[in-house]
């Protein structure tokens, strides 16, 4: 098979979908792949070590698009990429599409066959190519809190550990899933007072367990998230409904309960954002303040640690891409239904059921399209 690897173009989006050893395991099982030039140079992959590993390299980026069947990508194609698509194309990237009506109908309407990898399912359950980034993106997430609580952000300059003699900063984390634990365990880490919200109570006793009391865990209701708003310096959000909008916890109203410079790191923006108040951000721009809280709202966090992310995440596409590259995507998603639920769009139809609800979109499951 043709395998297409363009640079990413979002805002300060420097991960790339192939490593060169990705690209070797492909090259190896006779496909051939072609990465346009400077691709990897963000996560330190130079041409030349994609060229070692029997790719070549491409300069022209329509050429790359129009000589590929396969697409493999890290962000939901930008508009110049949409008019790019051609039926023809199978895309693999993640795509978020729940949140974002205009890439759905962009999608829909270049005929293409569209694999997102956030909706993959696993036979243990969770979420396996989302996981990687949420990893990452739950780590920086107390980072990216702790920087902005500092006065000079915006923030109430609070310090999350405190010092002696003063309190530590109180960490509300609310879903308890891939980002919310790991931003938990990098809150404890940094000796600040946390708590976890999440609505399962299986994950609430597996954080309890897993860390033996020292972080809260709540269940998750409107008083406990009214609460976390008044008590809170910082607040991670951190839900998610695969594959559909967040819900908004915190409301516009609800701000006026927090104190004065407290933060939101709202991690699902990606899904459309748990607060109310949150809108998508840079890394160029990534804060901005409502009512004085702090807003947070980066989508994609993971980019800013490229080189970290990128291993981790083609660590798990692998395996897929190597089945989508050696078998088609029909094929591919017929021998596994975790994968065969990355499909969201297919032949200009939403075969995601909660994409289709968020938009009143028609719906084609997809083992319809499979037999
Ligand atoms: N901004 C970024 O750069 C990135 C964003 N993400 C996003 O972070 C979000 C979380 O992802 P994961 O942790 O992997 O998901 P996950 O599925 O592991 O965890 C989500 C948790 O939210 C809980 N939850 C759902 N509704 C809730 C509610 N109303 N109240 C409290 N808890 C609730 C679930 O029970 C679950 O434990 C997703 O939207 C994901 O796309 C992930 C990586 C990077
Ligand atoms: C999951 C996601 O949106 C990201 O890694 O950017
Ligand atoms: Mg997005």
């Amino acid at each position: 098979m043709r395998i297409g690897v363009p640079g990413e173009i979002k805002n300060h989006e420097y991960r790339v979908a192939l490593t060169p050893s990705g690209a070797r395991e492909l090259v190896d099982r006779g496909h051939t792949v072609v990465v346009q030039q400077g691709a990897g140079d963000g996560a330190g992959f130079a041409d030349s070590a994609y060229e070692a590993a029997g790719a070549s390299i491409e300069a022209d980026v329509a050429a790359l698009w129009d000589g590929a069947e396969l697409i493999l990508k890290v962000k939901e194609p930008q508009a110049e990429e949409v008019a790019r698509l051609k039926p023809e194309h199978t895309l693999f990237t993640y795509l978020h599409l729940a949140a974002e009506q205009q890439l759905t109908q962009g999608l829909i309407d270049s005929g293409a066959t569209c694999i997102a990898y956030e909706t993959i399912s696993a036979v243990q359950g969770g979420l396996p190519l989302l996981a990687p980034m949420s990893t990452v993106a739950g780590r920086m997430a107390v980072q990216a809190g702790a920087h902005s609580l500092e006065k000079a952000q915006g923030g109430a300059g609070v310090l999350l550990p405190g010092v002696p003699g003063v309190a530590p900063a109180r960490v509300t984390v609310i879903g308890g899933g891939v980002v919310g634990e790991n931003a938990a365990r990098m809150a404890l880490g940094l000796g600040a007072e946390v708590t976890v919200l999440d609505r399962s109570i299986p994950r609430l006793e597996t954080l309890d367990d897993r860390y033996q009391g020292r972080m809260k865990t709540v269940f998750s209701t409107a008083d406990a998230v009214e609460e976390a708003a008044r008590e809170s310096d910082l607040i991670i959000g951190a839900v998610l409904v695969p594959g559909a909008a967040a819900p908004k916890l915190i409301t516009r109203e609800m701000l006026s309960l927090m104190k004065p410079g407290a933060v939101l790191v709202d991690v699902a923006i990606d899904q459309g954002g748990c607060f109310e108040t949150s809108r998508p951000t840079t890394h160029a721009e990534p804060t901005y303040i409502v009512d004085g809280v702090v807003h947070y709202c980066v989508a994609n966090m993971p980019g800013a640690v490229a080189r970290t992310s990128t291993q981790a995440l083609t660590n798990a596409t692998q395996p897929f891409v190597v089945a989508l590259a050696n078998k088609g995507w029909r094929k591919a998603l017929q021998d596994d239904i975790h994968f065969a639920a990355g499909l969201n769009v297919h032949a200009g139809k939403v075969t995601y059921a909660a994409v289709a609800e968020a938009f009143g979109m028609d719906h084609v499951p997809v083992a319809t399209l499979l037999n």
